[in-house]
């Protein structure tokens, strides 16, 4: 028997097939089984709970690709459409229900609800099949609980004698995750293989380990594999854009909401109330103008200054009362005399007596008509009792409106949604704070990521905490990154969830912290690792968010502008939480990438009224920084097809408008 085991791993799901994000399970159970060296995956697909697909997908796998093991997730379960039994049993030669019985006796140790599996598992021609249920959960429970005699019963089915294995076997299991034996090491290296494809067979196939020539990324993914054991694709699917972002905007639930005082620290916030007015703007009737208060009817003409009203509060709680044939000297602002029908300007109107200090002016001259109610504002004539002056959902402004309103009414509190904290985390053993006044080494980089971010989270308003560097080991990161979710609702790590051996993030948030990630890749430039998942909440409560974005500066800088800005603000409440967008028309030509793309751009108004856009930079590599200067928008730019590689000069383009317009 080769010492090297060829797995298939099949994921029977409606949902997973559909959206290949939904797979949890599939790429689970590929850790599990390429983290103990013999194995290697050499397929995985993805198909819907069809006892079609299912029979087809097995049977190719079995005799087509003669693989030595053929693991299934989904399907097993009660639910109306779960056939994967029912689709698997015909297909054996042999059933092996000793396998059954011994993940059945395990799993019933850890939950009753084990007995809800109708799992089955046999022999097909000389390929062992078993069957787990759909849970990343059940997955791992089952395949450890027949890990250690897998190979064993896999060297039996092929009609070995089953010596070699189970000699090896003596030594007892090893979890996984945990370095091979050198032994063990060599045997893996020292085999080969060769084998087909296994496109087609049925439902999309979500990813594919083809032979291992053509396997040029790298991947790590199991701490403590060995770098030569890494998985050499990653297991993430590479989703849409579109899913990726309601992926995460789904699972953001805006904060509870709490009473805050009127005063700037109101700036972002959204109501959670609606606000009514229990005080009348004005709340007495005052004058516009600095002027006379007059009575209308008596038209132009002298009369005697019989009373002064300065914008002041009345010291006996009451105004004076105007006759016909008087007039009051008032200042803007200042409380009307009973009876007084409106306000001449002083502009319009001569001095005629004065007392002789100069101090009181006692007859003067009206020059023109009045019309009742001129330059009075009546009582509530702004904002009257019971009028609805703010509603739910409406956000506090930097801009003062709606400060502004709730102070002249004189409410005290409002009932507003709590603001989210994020805290940041720069991750990489070559990266150093910025400010460190020491000439860098050879390999060594200042920290750009973090200030950049901490920068734009400011700006839109929100609070963030410092979470500084953390090197690239497993015991650094999971102890600031669990920091950080003790007191941030969102953690945003920079760095180290690509391929390399070093990229730890995706498996620290998996194994060490409990996290279900919705997401490890997107179809997108810049971005392409861009992590996002959900973490349990130590505090209890909805689960923290976790974004692990990219190490390279501009797509860190770039996705937190697509992905965490946008979730900050649905968090805080916001109901427009994406980016506004216009359409410009591009100032040059732009060549596409096969990834859609998001372009530092600079969007402004042309002269003529026209909005028009052009990149920041011609060279938008995303570890170039010099990119984002200036930039006040990310240009939308979908990916290359044989159709269209370019966009022409003129043509429009979505452009999304991450700051003021030029
Ligand atoms: N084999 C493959 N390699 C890479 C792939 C791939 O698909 N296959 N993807 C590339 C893409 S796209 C990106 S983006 C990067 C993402 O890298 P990581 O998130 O793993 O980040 P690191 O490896 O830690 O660092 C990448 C780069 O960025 C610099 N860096 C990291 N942190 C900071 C910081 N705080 N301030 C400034 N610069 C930072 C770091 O030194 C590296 O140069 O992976 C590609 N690789
Ligand atoms: O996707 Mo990466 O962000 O191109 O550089
Ligand atoms: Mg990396």
């Amino acid at each position: 028997m080769s010492s090297t085991l060829r797995v298939g791993v099949l994921t029977i799901s409606d949902t997973a097939s559909q959206d290949s994000a939904a797979d949890i399970s599939g790429p689970s159970l590929c850790r599990l089984v390429e983290a103990e060296p013999r194995y290697t995956v050499e397929v995985t697909a993805c198909i819907p709970d069809d006892h079609k697909a299912i029979q087809k997908t097995v049977t190719a796998w079995c005799d087509d690709l003669d693989l030595h093991l053929v693991l299934t997730t989904g399907g097993t379960g009660f639910g109306v459409r779960d056939c994967t039994p029912e689709a698997v049993l015909p297909l054996l030669d042999r059933q092996t229900p000793g396998i059954s019985h011994l993940i059945f006796a395990k799993s019933i140790q850890i939950t009753p609800f084990a007995a809800l599996s109708r799992a089955v598992s046999g022999i097909r021609g000389q390929t062992l099949v078993l069957t787990f249920p759909g849970s990343p959960k059940a997955v791992k429970e089952n395949f450890e609980a027949v890990a250690q005699m897998l190979p064993h019963a896999i060297d039996l089915a092929r009609g070995g004698t089953g010596k070699k294995t189970h000699e090896k076997m003596q030594g007892g299991p090893r979890p996984s995750g945990i370095a091979p034996t050198s032994a063990e090491e060599k045997g893996q290296t020292e085999s080969s293989h060769g084998h087909g494809h296994g496109h087609g067979h049925g439902g999309h196939t979500c990813f594919h380990h083809s032979d291992r020539e053509a396997r040029t990324d790298a991947a790590s993914l199991g701490l403590g594999t060995p770098v030569s054991r890494r998985l050499r694709k990653s297991p993430y699917p590479l989703i849409p854009m579109e899913q990726a972002l309601s992926s995460v905007m789904d699972r953001v639930v805006p904060l509870p909401s709490v009473h805050k005082p009127v005063d700037e620290s109101l700036i972002g916030a959204v109501l959670d109330e609606d606000v009514v007015a229990v005080e009348a703007v004005p709340g007495y009737r005052a004058s516009i103008l600095d002027g006379y208060a007059v009575i209308d009817t008596d038209g132009p003409g002298q009369y005697p200054v019989t009373a002064v009203s300065i914008a002041a509060a009345s010291s006996n709680g009451s105004v004076t009362t105007l006759l016909p044939g008087q007039i009051a000297r008032i200042t803007t602002g200042g409380a009307l005399p009973e009876g007084a029908t409106a306000v001449v300007m002083v502009e319009d109107t001569l001095l005629v007596k004065s007392s002789e200090d100069g101090t009181r002016e006692e007859t003067v001259e009206i020059l023109a008509k009045v019309r009742k109610g001129e330059a009075i504002r009546e009582i509530g004539s702004d904002i009257q009792v019971g009028q609805t002056v703010l509603k739910k959902g409406q956000v506090i402004s930097a801009v003062g409106g709606e400060i502004g309103v709730l102070a002249s009414i004189g409410v005290q509190k409002v009932l507003v949604r709590q603001r989210p904290v994020v805290g940041f985390l720069s991750t990489g053993n070559e990266v150093v704070n910025h400010d460190n006044g020491e000439a860098l080494k050879i390999g060594q980089i200042r920290d750009s990521n973090r200030p950049t971010l901490i920068a734009a989270t400011k700006a839109a308003g929100f609070d963030y905490l410092d979470l500084g560097i953390a090197p690239d080991s497993p015991e650094d990161l999971e102890a600031a990154i669990k920091g950080g979710l003790a007191k941030c609702d969102i953690v945003v790590t920079t760095g180290g969830v690509s391929m390399g051996e070093m990229d730890l993030l995706k498996p620290i948030l998996e194994q060490k912290l409990g996290a279900t990630i919705h997401f490890g890749r997107i179809m997108m430039k810049p971005g392409k690792p861009t992590t996002f998942a959900t973490v349990p909440n130590p505090n209890g409560g909805q689960p923290r968010l976790m974004f692990a974005l990219p190490g390279n500066p501009v797509s860190a800088t770039v996705t937190f502008h697509l992905f965490v800005l946008p979730a900050l603000r649905k968090l805080a409440g916001y109901e427009k939480y994406m980016w506004p967008s216009v359409q410009a028309a591009v100032a040059h030509d732009v060549r596409l990438d096969e990834r859609p793309e998001y372009q530092r751009a600079v969007v402004s108004v042309t002269p003529e009224g026209s909005i028009k856009v052009q990149s920041t930079d011609k060279n938008q590599m995303s570890s170039r920084m010099v990119s984002m200067l200036g930039a006040n928008s990310l240009m939308v730019l979908p990916g290359r097809t044989a159709q269209r590689d370019s966009v022409s000069t003129g043509q429009k383009i979505e452009c999304l408008l991450i700051s003021n317009l030029g």
